[in-house]
């Protein structure tokens, strides 16, 4: 199932085919930063991820300052990573290439 919490390898794993997020230190979430040329395109970008997100029920949490758009993502659901968060990481880091 999408959202069962995934063990440690699994993390890795994933994580390893994903370009530029992190994994937080207790291993709950993954984190990445994205920088855009302003705010249009740091605004145009969240409402493409916003819709994704809406699709596959699954959310990030997130902030925006100016241009730059910071996210973690987890699955409050069952207290760590799941595939669903690989997903719309994957997801966001297509969106961003263009
Ligand atoms: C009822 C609904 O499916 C759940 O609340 C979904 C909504 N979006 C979600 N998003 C995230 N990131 N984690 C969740 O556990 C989650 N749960």
């Amino acid at each position: 199932m999408a959202r069962e919490k995934l063990g440690r390898e699994a993390v890795a794993e994933a994580l390893a085919g994903l370009d530029g997020w992190s994994l937080a230190e207790d291993g709950g979430s993954i984190a990445r930063s994205f920088s855009f040329r302003n705010f249009s395109e740091a605004f145009a970008f969240m409402t493409r991820v916003a819709l994704a997100a809406e699709k596959i029920d699954h959310h990030p949490d997130w902030s925006n300052i100016y241009k730059t758009v910071n996210v973690t993502l987890n699955t409050h659901d069952a207290g760590g990573l799941t595939a669903l968060d690989f997903e719309l990481a994957s997801k966001m880091n297509r969106y961003f290439g263009g």
